[in-house]
């Protein structure tokens, strides 16, 4: 099976690693230093189960790389319309294209019966692009559990063992692509269960990222670090809860199990989007922080602290000049 990973990052460098180890034919689409550290030494891996060094055909430039079986795309949000730009020469008739990111994803509302049917999340797909060029009819939709950062170029580390690729069929269908492409990752030592509800897989995901981004952004500290104050501890919790009423309002139900999980998170990692400013790269705010607020304001979901620590965020990101001036 030959699949190609579109972003191959930290999380696309993890997920390109164990869908070689699974026995698929892995490219890669990536870009400087770490493009040609894979070029030259292959792809690093360490991982809770060992270290793997895996070679990979890596390029720039998806042309060099050809019609594919399955197209992974990893990178992060604000880089999705150069994604739809480049993407044609992986794309033969079927293949489809499995979205493995962090937030709501441009598709969420474009298939599947689903509150507010046809809304266009234009703060993902700004122009329309990655619905035109890859189509929903092609989308699969993925949320990734791995704590993962790219270390040195070409080098991957993954921090901890309870890791996983959820996919699903934004139809929520049970399709032979999605159980296809989770084979692969399963083989490779990536659990990846098959679900007929993505969207609940994406705001569960989704209630981590929310709970911690801002407040870990705001302390440019890790999960672990940021959280030991008892106060931002409490805060997690909270904003955590109002993930959960925007959820609901979509018709989505999240556990107390997941709320606690969340809450407790006791992870050493620095979340992607803090990476991301102190790398000074764009910073996914509006996929996973923005789109959540204006969905609350579409729904009359109510939050306050959400609201507030995002506001926070954007500020700081403004100073960097990582994110509009306002007006
Ligand atoms: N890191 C983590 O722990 C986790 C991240 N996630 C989510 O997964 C997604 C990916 O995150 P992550 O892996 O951290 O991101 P990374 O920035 O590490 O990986 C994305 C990669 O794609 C590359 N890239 C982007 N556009 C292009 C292009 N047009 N051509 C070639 N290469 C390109 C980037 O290059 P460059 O660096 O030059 O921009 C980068 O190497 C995000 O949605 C994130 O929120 C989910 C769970 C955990
Ligand atoms: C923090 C973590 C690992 C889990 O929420 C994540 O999703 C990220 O770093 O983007």
């Amino acid at each position: 099976m030959r699949i190609c990973v579109f972003g191959a990052g930290a999380i696309g460098g993890h997920l390109a690693a164990r869908l070689a180890r699974g026995g698929a034919e892995v490219s890669v689409v990536a870009r400087g230093a770490h493009l040609a550290a894979m070029q030259a030494n292959g792809l690093t891996v360490h991982a809770h189960d060992g270290t793997h060094v895996v070679p990979v055909r890596a390029s720039a430039d998806p042309a060099d790389l050809g019609p594919q079986d399955a197209v992974v795309v990893t990178v992060k949000a604000p880089a999705l319309p150069a994604v739809a730009a480049g993407i044609g020469p992986l794309l033969g008739p079927e293949t489809p294209v499995a979205f493995v990111m962090n937030g709501i994803p441009w598709w969420y509302f474009l298939a599947g019966e689903v509150p507010h049917a046809g809304l266009r999340l234009t703060e993902i797909d700004p122009d329309g692009v990655l619905e035109r060029r890859i189509g929903i009819g092609r989308t699969i939709g993925g949320v990734v559990y791995s704590a993962t950062e790219v270390v040195a170029p070409g080098v991957v580390r993954s921090e901890h063992g309870n890791i996983r690729v959820i996919v699903g069929e934004p139809d929520g269908r049970i399709s032979d692509r999605a159980k296809a492409l989770s084979a692969v990752l399963e083989a490779g030592g990536m659990p990846s269960p098959v679900t007929p509800t993505i969207r609940t897989s994406v705001w569960t995901k989704l209630l981590g990222n929310l709970s911690s981004g801002p407040i870990c952004t705001l302390t440019r500290r890790g999960v672990r670090d940021s959280l030991s104050d008892p106060a931002l501890r409490a805060m997690a919790r909270t904003i955590a809860e109002e993930g959960r009423g925007i959820a609901a309002s979509l018709g989505i139900s999240i556990p107390d199990a997941d709320i606690d999980r969340v809450a407790a998170s006791n992870m050493q990692h620095k979340p992607s989007i803090l990476q991301d400013l102190e790398l000074r790269r764009p910073m996914e705010i509006d996929a996973l922080f923005g789109v959540p607020l204006k969905l609350a304001a579409l729904t009359g979901a109510s939050a306050p602290n959400l609201s507030l620590l995002v506001a926070l965020v954007k500020q700081a990101a403004r100073g960097e000049g990582l994110y509009p001036p306002i007006g």
